[in-house]
């Protein structure tokens, strides 16, 4: 990498995301905010994500792109080089895995950035790169760790994995009681994401767990897309799970600046199509860019939205499947279909938009909250079960799409079209919807309020930056 001549950057930081549209997305965003403290911001990323994180970013001068070659996976193509790309879940373990083989590649990066006139105050890791932490503290950079998920369901899954309460419990159903939190919810069994409600920690996922955790706890500090206001009580005992690192609270990120609008036809087709509908009318449908969605479930979705009879934008990314025969005549003029990437949060942001049937993912929740739009919660894997409860239970700024509970397995049980269609309607037009939305409103304000001049985001990024600073200037970074 080139020196610098004459540094015009208050200060340095690097950013390596995990390969994943949820984790890139949120990290790209605190990109721009430090940019806009004038921090020069090195994002470390494969040649396969660099064009849309590119995208991203090209308006931010400070903001500047590495790439290192992906390595190859057996049984996956060339160039699928984000979870999004991966054929079935099955191949995420070895995806995350394999990203361990960057580790050299991203040692010379980092030795080369120490050399130059501003070396980095911070790498802020994803959590899957928990490989990361070695290097850092071979070369005195302090890590921070990034999870993409909030304080609450970080909480509850250490938690878990700590104490492992669903041993203990007689049912799947029996409320577990986790030390030292005073959760917002009755919390069982059957709510808790597959991958820790397991029996024991032998498997590779969980080793895998335990290797990334370990890093994580060992960690200078935790980057948070939250904000306190929203989970400033489940602060204390997420930290408790760390080796002195401080949870910091900077987001909602994607608030810090508004996206760009990356395809703008179909963005401007679709605005249009919002602007002539009527205020709070629309039900907003997408289940983010992880979880593989059976087509069976997909025209259940289809039918049930339509029977519904609410005015509906759904984002599918199946590109293979089809609407069922003769419902694309039946929806004309009152559901838009979209197969391609949209700019999510400035759709939310539309009058017309008045709930979000959502699969739950914490950059979707955040998005619904700030916008105040109540959601339709139907979570389907990771942590979204947690993230339901929150929103549903804990915050009551949404409603949950019925469906029958289950318990570790990995499939996802089916929706009925006539679950949808309750929840859609119970959502748009019931007595429960109407006070969700009048939650998620009085929520998006607080939202709204913690990434402007002085809130409390703000103020933590802020606050953070100056730690790191002295610690440079220390040159004592504890870690
Ligand atoms: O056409 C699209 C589709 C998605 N998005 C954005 O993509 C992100 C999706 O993130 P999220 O809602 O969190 O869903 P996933 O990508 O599925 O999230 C994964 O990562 C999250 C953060 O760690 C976890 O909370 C989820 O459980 C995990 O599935 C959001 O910012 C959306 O606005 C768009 O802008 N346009």
């Amino acid at each position: 990498m080139e020196k610098e001549m004459a540094s015009p950057f208050k200060n340095h930081v690097v950013i390596f995301p995990f390969m994943a549209q949820g984790h890139i997305l949120p990290l790209l965003d605190l990109s721009k905010a430090l940019s806009r403290q004038h921090i020069k911001v090195s994002i470390i990323t494969t040649p396969g994500n660099a064009k849309s994180i590119l995208n991203y970013i090209s308006s931010y001068p400070h903001v500047y792109l590495i790439e290192i070659p992906f390595p190859t996976i057996d049984g996956l193509p060339k160039g699928c080089e984000n979870t999004s790309q991966l054929p079935s879940m099955e191949f995420h373990l070895p995806f995350v895995n394999v990203t361990k083989q960057l580790r050299k590649p991203f040692q010379n990066i980092l030795e080369t950035m120490l050399e130059s006139q501003t070396p980095p105050l911070c790498v802020i890791s994803d959590f899957f790169l928990g490989w990361t932490l070695a290097v850092c503290r071979e070369l005195g950079v302090p890590r921070l760790v990034f999870h993409g998920m909030g304080v609450l369901s970080m909480a509850i899954i250490k938690s878990v994995w700590v104490h492992q309460p669903h041993l203990k419990a007689k049912s799947v159903f029996d409320p577990l009681n986790l030390p030292g939190m005073k959760l917002p919810f009755t919390l069982t069994s059957a709510d808790l994401p597959e991958t820790i409600n397991i029996q024991n920690h032998d498997d590779p996922f969980s080793q895998l767990i335990e290797e990334v955790g370990e890093a994580d706890a060992n960690s200078w500090g935790v980057v948070v897309n939250s904000f306190e206001e929203l989970e400033r009580s489940h602060i204390p005992c997420f930290e408790s799970f760390y080796n002195g690192a401080k949870a910091w609270c900077v987001g909602p990120l994607y608030l810090h600046e508004k996206m760009e609008d990356l395809d703008k036809s179909n963005s401007s087709m679709l605005m249009q199509w919002l602007v002539e509908q009527t205020p709070d009318s629309v039900i907003y449908v997408s289940f983010g860019t992880q979880a593989d969605i059976s087509d069976t479930q997909l025209n259940e979705v289809a039918f049930g939205l339509k029977d519904s009879g609410f005015p509906f934008v759904w984002v599918v990314r199946s590109k293979a499947w089809t609407l069922p025969v003769g419902m694309e005549e039946k929806i004309k003029g009152k559901g838009l279909i979209i197969k391609e990437w949209v700019d999510q949060p400035k759709i939310l942001s539309q009058r017309a938009i008045g709930g979000f049937l959502s699969h739950c993912g914490w950059n979707s929740v955040l998005e619904s909250v700030s916008t105040g739009v109540p959601i339709l919660a139907w979570p389907m894997i990771a942590e979204q079960s947690l993230n339901a409860k929150l929103i549903v239970d804990g915050l009551g700024a949404g409603v949950s799409v019925k469906r029958e509970k289950k318990c570790g397995s990995s499939e996802l049980v089916i929706v009925s079209r006539e679950a949808i269609c309750e929840g859609v309607r119970e959502l748009m037009g019931g007595e429960k919807g109407r006070n969700a939305r009048e939650r998620a409103q009085a929520l998006g304000r607080v939202a709204r309020g913690a990434v402007q001049e002085g809130g409390s985001s703000d103020a933590t990024l802020s606050k953070m930056i100056d730690q790191l600073r002295a610690c440079q200037v220390a040159f004592k970074a504890p870690f």
